[in-house]
């Protein structure tokens, strides 16, 4: 390849980036402003890129609006996250039922199912979303498919504790007839990725076909004694917000309604 041609992809690739980045603030700002309303409490902050766009949008709303708030994390990112913003940090052993929780995705259904953990969050990330009487969801363009598994082609991320993995793994490859699935490895750490609950984590790539069915997929793993959740997330979400690359947000509703907001509508 020429140094040209190597010039131009890298350009290209921080292009993309950028759009990513501007949609998931999109995504995350209509949100905030469409669902935080100021009677809110207990509010859940999710993991991964997009959340950040969400806690700027959540303090843009004043120090008056969020005096008598309490933020839980779904990790360590997101509990840094809430404290460096000046949020007050609680838990959700102490806060139990939550009136919002917001949160990324690596990908969203046309019924709002969807695929966490890419960050390996999302055994906290379900407690908060279950716990919340609404959850929604904040992604960019990319993570709007119409059947999981068609961008995102890592896995189902799988949580498990750490003596019961190779069994877990040995399930998912000949009764599960995931021959793909395999342990989680870190990127800048020698060894398996361990999450902030000391587990580790299996990614589970199934064939497209069976990833139209999650609940089912997500019932079977779930059953595999040593796992401790499953990153399919079905029926749980209220909204999913989509920034676009245009400007636009695609909001997909839980009851089968798409709204699209154009572009410098606000
Ligand atoms: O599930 C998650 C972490 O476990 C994240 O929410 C998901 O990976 C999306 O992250 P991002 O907003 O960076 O695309």
């Amino acid at each position: 390849m020429t140094n040209e041609l190597q010039s131009l992809r890298e350009l290209n690739q921080l292009l993309n980036e950028r759009l990513s980045m501007k949609a998931k603030q999109l995504a995350a700002w209509t949100a905030v402003d469409q669902h935080v309303h100021p009677e809110y409490r207990v509010i859940g902050i999710g993991s991964g890129s997009t959340v950040p766009y969400v806690v700027e949008r959540i303090v843009s709303q004043g120090a008056e609006a969020n005096k008598n708030r309490v933020f839980i994390p779904t990790g360590f990112q997101s509990k840094e996250l809430i404290v460096s913003s000046g949020l007050t940090l609680g838990d959700v052993d102490q806060y139990p039922t939550i009136d919002i929780t917001l949160d990324g995705a690596d990908e969203v259904d046309t019924q709002l199912n969807c695929i966490k953990g890419g960050g390996a969050c999302h055994l906290r990330e379900k407690v908060l979303a279950e716990a919340a009487t609404t959850f929604i969801l904040v992604a960019d363009y990319r993570k709007n498919v119409e059947y999981l598994g068609t961008n995102f082609k890592a896995g189902v991320p799988i949580e498990v504790v750490p003596f019961a993995y190779a069994k877990v793994l040995q399930n998912l490859h000949q009764v599960l007839n995931c021959p793909k699935a395999s342990l989680r490895m870190a990127v800048a750490k020698a060894g398996q990725v361990v999450t902030d609950n000391g587990n580790f984590i299996i990614d589970a790539p199934f064939e497209s076909e069976r990833m139209k069915e999650p609940y089912t997929i997500m019932a079977q793993i779930k059953m595999l004694t040593g796992v401790v959740e499953v990153g399919l997330f079905c029926h749980m979400a209220r909204a999913a917000y989509f920034g676009n690359q245009d400007g636009s947000v695609t909001i997909k509703w839980n009851d089968g309604k798409i709204q699209e907001i154009p572009a410098n509508s606000s």
